[in-house]
């Protein structure tokens, strides 16, 4: 029976991996359940996870953009997951060469959170709930404010950061998901434009939109048989990297 997934199957026998790019783009609530499924079922901690997911997002940027002398970063954190990857990032940004900044406006009381706050700024990475600059004088911006638990519309308190976002005149990279972007479907004609998306664990279906120079994927913590459950037809990751180009 005709069947694409057991096709790419023997292609894969037959052609290098990297030739074969044929990633699946998630559902929202397909993400959901995976996510549920890496604590749940394999038993990892959001602390671990979110460690690996950050630092494949740092590693990305410092291939796509490599840190010159003086080059100012801030990256925006909202109030879940994705707000803590950003502040994972943030740290290992610090270590790469970046001045770094955060913007992290909405907080929550976990001990996660204030960890991650208390690690960047005892790494000289600056916290703040309001922006200390107009975003357009950093030479990066990280939008970590919103992941696959988006539902638009944006909520007052960060349409500012947003709508300065959208007119910002330095690139933007985005984490798993361009925010403000519904998780699944076609953006918004007035949406964010990043230059570079790193999508974790598998794309989004709204990646599919994606225009910007550079798609990476990152989050290289799912097991086998978690894969193959959910036909994600993840591309191999080279060597050791923890991200790879899509
Ligand atoms: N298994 C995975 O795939 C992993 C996911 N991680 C990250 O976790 C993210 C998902 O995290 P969460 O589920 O916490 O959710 P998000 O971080 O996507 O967003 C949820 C937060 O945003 C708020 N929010 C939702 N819609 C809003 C709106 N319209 N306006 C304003 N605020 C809004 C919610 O109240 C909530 O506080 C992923 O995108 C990824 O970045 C990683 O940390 C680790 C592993
Ligand atoms: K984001």
């Amino acid at each position: 029976m005709f069947n694409v997934s057991n096709i790419f199957r023997k292609l894969k026998n037959i052609l290098p991996v990297q030739q074969l790019k044929m990633v699946k783009y998630l559902k929202q609530d397909e993400a959901i359940n995976i996510d549920q499924e890496l604590f749940n079922v394999y038993k990892f901690s959001v602390d671990q996870l979110m460690e690996l997911a950050g630092l494949s997002c740092a590693t990305a940027i410092q291939k796509c953009f490599p840190p010159k002398s003086h080059q100012r970063v801030l990256v925006l954190c909202g109030p879940g997951n994705n707000g803590g990857d950003g502040l994972v990032c943030a740290r290992h940004m610090k270590l790469f060469g970046y001045l770094t900044e955060v913007y992290y406006p909405v907080r929550t009381d976990k001990i996660l959170y204030s960890n991650l706050v208390h690690q960047c700024e005892t790494s000289g990475v600056p916290v703040s709930d309001s922006l200390v600059d107009n975003i357009s004088t950093y030479d990066l911006i990280v939008d970590a404010l919103f992941g696959f638990s988006f539902k638009p519309p944006v909520r007052a308190k960060f349409l500012p950061v947003m709508n300065a976002l959208k007119t910002v005149d330095k690139p933007i990279c985005s984490i798993d998901v361009p925010s403000g972007w519904s998780v699944e479907g076609v953006p918004d004609s007035d949406g964010i434009n990043p230059e570079l998306l790193i999508s974790l664990t598998a794309p989004k279906e709204c990646a599919k939109s994606f225009k910007g120079k550079y798609h990476y994927l990152g989050g290289r913590f799912v097991p086998k048989e978690l894969e193959e459950k959910y036909q994600l037809e993840l591309p191999a990751y080279p060597g050791a990297e923890c991200c790879v180009k899509l």
